[in-house]
């Protein structure tokens, strides 16, 4: 498959276009970047980003492009800079887009302004990578030279492409004793059809490269359009909140200006603000007098309202409105749901409250009140995949220090009544009752996997028993091999990440994008504790999987709960039928200790007096149900590979 993707002299054509609509700079210089004063026109505005594979050195290759432009003094410097939450540092991933204003003196002699936006690479935020190229005009396609193409390459090339950008191949870790750039060069041109006739070797690691990258962006890259004269649009592409400052706006400004002060209005909302602080990121936020048409910025406005200033609204100025709002963002539907419950029931309010401002900053996320009797009073999250749910659960805890429990993630089903009508279940609990149930279908995706050709075999054999349905093998070079599959959601969520790496030596990618839903032959497999449904623990899952899992959970359950002064059973039935139990043996006192010799009668009599105890703790007893065994559900899965 070839695409036409850099046809002609890359850059020159937008920019010619660009160059002849050049009008005077802005009316009033504005100040960032160290307090110099910098005039910005258009042409001299490049807004790119950085896209690749997980762990191909985006944020590495971000950290020397600071570095190179004296954003960042070298002494201030941190491995990652830009990913700035700790979350991001330990796990080494990116997880939000960040933004970063560069001031650059190329060698043409003139001085550029480069917004830089540096997004992340993993599957479960790709919804983060749209929304940042939507406000850029090029970016930088970072590929690892001892790696190769890899399945987010593909995907986020194809983003780049949609939203029409001049991508710029950057071959990265040429230091690695096994780098083979050419390989990798041939490669990118062969599979994504991207002429790499210019593309840049470097390693960020050593600083390799880098001055040539950032003549490549100001010379490669177009500049925005200068539409200063047009009324003000602006679209918001990022939120947080502030303690001090309110709801935070992050923007990119499409026409017109704006400054300090202005009444802005935003569209669809229809909610009016005054700018108190209105700034860059450089990458701390440095206030301005004034943005113009082609400039990415932040205005904060004492903003209390979360829903007022969403992602994807258009800002524009109430005194000279514009007519039309920007095309904001398509919606991401969240694909995975669990229960978020506080384990203190005060802290109900507070979870409402963390829940409503981390929403701000996470569009994805989405979550509404819900009552369990095993758990209390909660919320049911939607999320886009396992990871964004343990990150999620991570910033509530860090961030709000709430101490919560999850359950078990569960994917979202459709059931038909016997009575014809369909209900949306992201909760087992929402399934009507067995007798009135006609069906439920499924989530169903796409998946490719590219992997090197000798793990075929294996990852075959791995989608066969996630119930995957063979479509398409094909040799992607000599070497490497796309295997594609249509697999349920619910078997790629759980950890079939996990399992594909550990197959593969860590060398397969995968990518997946829901296709639709099919019927199936699903149970709702119900657990008892106690003699008690412990709701929170049951799951829908294919039929045929109902015994084995059911076993399975009932056994790992049993370690997992601690022993009562009771015998507490647990069972795992489907409607009325149990299909597994087990049961914990009670803790029991020695209460014949003191019981020296003796006569028979006297110890029977403690004995049976200790039974009655028992009998009745049983009867009045709560099992309390460790945070682990909500998680029980999946690690089944992983105990079902016969590898593992
Ligand atoms: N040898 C070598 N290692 C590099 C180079 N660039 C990055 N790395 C290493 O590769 C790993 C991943 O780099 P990151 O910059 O975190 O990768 P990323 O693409 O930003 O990853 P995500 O943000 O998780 O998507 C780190 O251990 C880096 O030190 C390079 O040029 N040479």
């Amino acid at each position: 498959m070839r695409l036409a993707l850099c046809s002609g002299p890359p850059g020159q054509r937008r920019r010619a276009a660009v160059v002849t609509n050049v009008a005077a700079p802005p009316s009033k210089p504005q100040t960032y970047a160290n307090g110099k004063v910098v005039k910005v026109a258009p042409s001299h505005i490049r807004n790119f980003s950085i896209i690749a594979h997980i762990d191909h050195g985006k944020s590495t290759l971000a950290d020397q492009l600071l570095i190179k432009t004296d954003t960042v003094e070298n002494r201030d410097m941190q491995a990652q800079y830009l990913d700035g939450m700790d979350l991001e540092r330990e796990r080494g991933i990116t997880i939000k887009l960040n933004t970063a204003r560069m001031k650059y003196v190329a060698k043409d002699g003139e001085t550029y302004a480069l917004n830089l936006i540096d997004t992340p690479g993993h599957v479960d935020f790709s919804y983060e990578v749209s929304r940042s190229l939507a406000a850029c005009e090029g970016c930088l396609l970072v590929v690892d030279a001892s790696q190769g193409v890899e399945a987010q390459t593909l995907a986020n090339v194809y983003l780049a492409l949609a939203n029409d950008l001049e991508i710029i191949p950057v071959l990265n870790k040429i230091d690695l004793p096994g780098a083979e750039p050419d390989r990798v060069k041939r490669e990118i041109e062969e599979v994504i059809g991207l002429d790499c006739s210019n593309a840049i070797y470097a390693s960020a690691k050593k600083g390799l490269g880098i001055a040539e990258i950032l003549e490549a962006v100001v010379e490669r890259v177009p500049a925005p359009a200068d539409n200063r004269g047009k009324p003000l649009r602006a679209l918001i592409f990022d939120s947080y909140y502030d303690a001090y400052k309110g709801v935070v706006v992050q923007f990119r400004v499409t026409d017109g200006e704006l400054h300090k002060g202005d009444l802005v209005k935003f569209m669809n909302t229809g909610c009016e603000y005054d700018i108190v602080e209105l700034g860059v990121l450089n990458p701390k936020p440095v206030e301005v007098d004034a943005l113009y048409a082609g400039e990415v910025g932040y205005l904060a406005a004492s903003i209390k309202q979360v829903a007022d200033a969403r992602v994807g609204d258009t800002i524009t100025l109430k005194k000279r409105p514009a007519e039309e709002a920007l095309p904001g963002y398509t919606e991401v539907q969240p694909m995975v749901f669990c229960g978020l419950f506080p384990t203190d029931a005060d802290q109900y309010t507070e979870l409402r409250e963390a829940l409503l401002k981390l929403q701000l900053n996470d569009a994805a996320l989405r979550f509404e009140p819900e009552v369990s009797s095993a758990m209390g009073f909660g919320f049911r999250c939607g999320f886009l995949g396992l990871l964004h749910m343990e990150i999620v659960q991570e910033r509530l805890e860090r961030e709000y220090d709430l101490d919560l429990i999850t359950t078990a993630p569960t994917v979202v089903f459709k059931a038909v009544a016997t009575d014809g009508t369909e209900t949306v279940v992201d909760c087992p609990s929402k399934l009507p009752p067995g007798n009135r149930l006609a069906s439920i279908s499924e989530p169903y995706v796409r998946l490719e996997v590219i992997t090197p050709k000798e793990y075929v075999g294996s990852i075959m054999e791995l989608a066969q028993q996630r119930r995957g349905e063979y479509v398409d093998m094909q040799f992607l070079t000599e070497t490497r091999t796309t295997l594609v599959y249509n697999m349920p959601l619910a078997e790629v969520v759980t950890d079939f990440f996990d399992a594909l790496k550990s197959r593969s030596r860590g060398y397969a990618s995968m990518e997946y994008a829901i296709t639709g839903y099919r019927e199936n032959d699903l149970v709702l497999l119900d657990i008892k504790i106690n003699g008690e449904m412990v709701e929170p623990l049951a799951a829908i899952i294919h039929r045929d999987n109902a015994y084995y899992v059911g076993k399975a959970l009932v056994k790992r359950l049993k370690e997992l709960i601690p022993r009562q002064q009771f015998r507490v059973p647990i069972q795992a039935a489907i409607g009325a039928r149990v299909v597994a139990s087990e049961s914990i043996p009670a803790l029991r006192k020695d209460v014949l200790a003191k019981c020296y010799g003796g006569d028979i009668s006297r110890k029977k009599k403690l004995l049976k007096k200790q039974a009655a105890g028992k009998k009745r703790m049983k009867s009045l007893g709560r099992v309390d149900v460790p945070q682990e065994a909500f998680m029980a559900v999946l690690q089944i899965n992983r105990e079902s590979s016969p590898d593992e």
